[in-house]
């Protein structure tokens, strides 16, 4: 008798992504002037995985990272995050800046194209400042940064400033600090776009493998079909609208 095999009568139901979501955009609506950029947006994002924002130049794409992550507040409708204490969810929408800020802070970590590290620092000083403005001493936040480094393959590299790494090590270092906070969701905004096709490559796979865990969840905003086809799932979006569930 095979003993592995789940007996469906006995074992709980799965539950579906609109049941275990840890970000979810209800309606979620943002204009700029007379620009529609996103409209009625509907999004559930569960932990574990990792999923693709594609579409046209200017079909919204940014707009909707930048509101589920609460950098823009949404105009219409709401976006919900799961305590991480199973207490219920917050609203982005509706907290103070400084509330959405600390949220930003504890809950989630940035990619971006660029990286936006800090050159006239070290790799280990860029990745421990999301644990120093969270509180944490320094000598703390140094021992988490340099083990996050190597975590990623940039063993030895920690003293270098960021001007002395190349394109792909920079990018390794950003990642690290979106992850060394140890975040529920990763909000990645083209983040192999100013690299060449291999180095691109490299780091996909170090945002995949440790992106996505059973608490965390993915974002990446591609235009590149190729980073969108390695992802759980992609969110397609055109003149602001996201096309089918989501
Ligand atoms: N700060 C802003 N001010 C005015 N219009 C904006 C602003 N940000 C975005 N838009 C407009 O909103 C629409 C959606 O822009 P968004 O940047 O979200 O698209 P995108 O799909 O990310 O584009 P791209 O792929 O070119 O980066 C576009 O028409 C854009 O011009």
């Amino acid at each position: 008798m095979d003993t592995t095999r789940v007996d469906p009568t006995t074992s709980p139901p799965a539950q579906s992504r609109e049941q275990r979501w840890l970000l979810q955009a209800r309606g979620a609506g943002k204009s700029f002037g007379g620009t529609r950029a996103l409209i009625d947006a509907a999004v559930s994002i569960a932990p574990g995985e990792s999923v693709a924002i594609t579409g046209p130049s200017g079909s919204g794409k940014s707009t909707l990272l930048h509101v589920l992550a609460g950098i823009l507040p949404a105009e219409h409708g709401g976006v919900f995050l799961r305590r991480g204490d199973g207490s219920g969810s917050d609203n982005l929408v509706a907290l103070s800046d400084a509330a959405r800020s600390a949220i930003r802070l504890r809950r989630f970590g940035f990619v971006f194209q660029q990286g936006l590290l800090l050159p006239e620092l070290t790799a280990t000083e860029n990745v421990a400042l999301p644990l120093l403005l969270a509180g944490a001493s320094r000598a703390v936040a140094n021992t988490r940064a340099v083990a996050e480094l190597q975590r990623l393959g940039l063993a030895g590299l920690e003293a270098r400033r960021i001007g002395q790494l190349s394109g792909g090590q920079a990018q390794r270092v950003a990642i690290a600090r979106a992850l060394v906070a140890d975040p529920s969701v990763i909000f990645a905004d083209e983040p192999t776009g100013a690299l060449d096709s291999h180095t691109a490559e490299e780091v996909l796979e170090v945002l995949l493998a440790t992106g996505p865990d059973a608490h965390r969840a993915l974002l990446i905003v591609t235009h590149d079909a190729q980073v969108a086809s390695r992802c759980d799932r992609v969110i397609r979006l055109r003149d602001g609208r996201i096309e089918g569930a989501a």
